[in-house]
């Protein structure tokens, strides 16, 4: 099988195989060994030794030629370009998991603040290159020291791995200087009806969403960024997700959610730049002054929906496709036979989740959904606890997700079935052209 290249949207550039890429050719394993005569001192792991990457000890540039096989890389190694326009991980193609995390900021300078992002920079360029960070691991050849890489990505190759970066409101706040440069659309998200919100579990100054076809290399990517962030930030939160709740590819088979129904039919297509630049990337003009800098960025809602799986498996088949507007078997709009057919929502029952959704009813708003399916166990009471953990991407909450929801948590049939367990909103920073870092429009302002 030969491994080739194909556009990615999300970043406009194209997403590569190690074999089509030289300067992404470099396997973990090959990494390990060229950085094995690294400089590593014993208590040096964490901040001071991965920032050394952004000191000019990058591996990024060094390191041997990974196996480049195709018959044993298979689709792992193939990359998604981390520079570009907008940041990758919105428009690229959904990958199979997910793992979120939200992040308190616990520097207290806006230098220490800079230092971390551009840190995670020169991580988030190897990560997603399917490199190790730092000196490397297993053979670093520092047996006193902590390895710079944790190694349980070692082999997994990049596998599509994407990181996205975002700022929440309370990056606004006093402590770094920020606060005229909070954009007027970055709203905090009002209280809706029936929501059971754990606090714990919401809001945070920075999210990183990471998305790879490989659950162990997003895992990896969250824990590397966690360790570098060491004494500047914390995790707040954090979220595990499999199984792609939707897709921005009309070509590929709709994923279904955990009610079994296919969830992203209506999801705008990444090959549709018209729609995200009308919907999904903050264009030139909406907001002015110091807040300008969120241009090409985007926003992101991030909601856990506890789904109440046993009460809705106990649902007739006419009730369930009645309360979603759609049939479960196609997912084509009810009275229509196929899944992409056009529909008038009108005709829909008054309270279908897809006619309240629907952007006709929502003056044209829309979002590009990136959510997916997540089980946490039980909840001591037998019953699951899973549900969708829904990611949308939009050029503002203020058209699109707050009137939505407000639409949905008053008349929407599903809403019985649902609970809305926690929350946040993040400016979502433009991409990051070669050479700058995560979030410097912002903090060069
Ligand atoms: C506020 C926005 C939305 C929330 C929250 C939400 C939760 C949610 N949705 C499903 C299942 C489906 N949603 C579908 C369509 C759909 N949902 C939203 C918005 C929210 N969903 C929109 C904007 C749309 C598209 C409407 C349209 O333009 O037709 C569908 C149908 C298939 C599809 O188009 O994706 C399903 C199924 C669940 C289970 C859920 C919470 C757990
Ligand atoms: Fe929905």
């Amino acid at each position: 099988m030969a491994l080739g290249t194909g556009t990615d949207s999300g970043t406009g550039t194209t997403t590569t195989s190690a074999a089509a890429a030289p300067s992404t050719r470099v396997s973990r394993r090959g990494l390990l060994a060229a950085l094995g005569s690294g400089a590593v001192g014993a208590g040096l792991v964490g901040a001071g030794v991965l920032a050394a990457e952004v000191s000019g000890r990058s591996p990024s540039s060094s390191g041997s030629a990974g196996s480049g096989d195709p018959s044993t890389d298979g689709g792992s190694s193939a990359v998604v370009p981390f520079h570009g326009e907008h940041q990758a991980g919105i428009a690229t193609d959904v990958q199979a998991n997910l793992h979120f995390a939200a992040f308190d900021v616990t520097a207290t300078s806006r230098d220490d603040l800079v230092a971390l992002l551009q840190d995670w920079t020169a991580a988030a360029v190897a990560l997603t290159a399917g490199k190790e960070v730092g000196e490397g691991g297993a053979s670093s050849g520092k047996p006193l020291a902590p390895p710079s890489d944790t190694g349980e990505a070692v082999d997994l190759h990049a596998n599509r791995l994407t990181l996205t970066v975002g700022a929440g409101p309370s990056l606004f706040d006093s402590r770094f200087g920020l606060s005229a440069a909070r954009p007027a659309a970055l709203v905090d998200l009002p209280a809706f009806p029936a929501d059971a919100l754990v606090p714990e579990r919401s809001d945070g100054d920075l999210c990183v969403q990471a998305c790879a076809d490989d659950p162990q290399v997003a895992v990896h990517a969250i824990r590397t960024l966690t360790r570098i962030a060491a004494g500047r930030a914390a995790v707040r939160w954090a979220q595990l997700g499999y199984g792609r709740a939707a897709t921005v590819d009309p070509n590929a088979p709709t994923p279904r959610n955990l009610f079994g129904f296919k969830d992203g039919t209506a999801n705008p297509a990444a090959s549709d730049t018209a729609t995200l630049d009308d919907q999904v990337w903050v264009q030139r003009g909406d907001e002015s002054g110091a807040a300008a800098w969120v241009v090409g960025g985007s926003y992101l809602v991030a909601r856990r929906i506890r789904m109440h799986i046993e009460t809705w498996d106990r649902t007739s088949l006419q009730e369930q496709e009645q309360v979603i507007g759609r049939t479960k078997g196609a997912g084509a709009p009810l009275g229509h036979a196929g899944e992409h057919d056009s529909f008038d929502p009108k005709t829909l029952p008054a309270s279908s989740h897809v006619r309240l959704a629907h952007p006709t009813l929502n003056g044209g708003a829309q979002m590009l959904r990136r959510g997916y399916n997540f089980t946490d166990g039980t909840d001591g009471l037998g019953h699951l606890d899973a549900g969708l953990f829904f990611l949308a991407y939009q050029r503002d909450v203020r058209k699109a997700f707050i009137p939505i929801q407000t639409a949905l948590a008053r008349q929407d049939a599903l809403s019985e079935y649902l609970e809305h367990t926690a929350s946040g909103v993040w400016a979502v920073f433009p991409g990051v052209p070669e050479g700058g870092y995560l979030g410097q429009q912002l903090l060069s302002t």
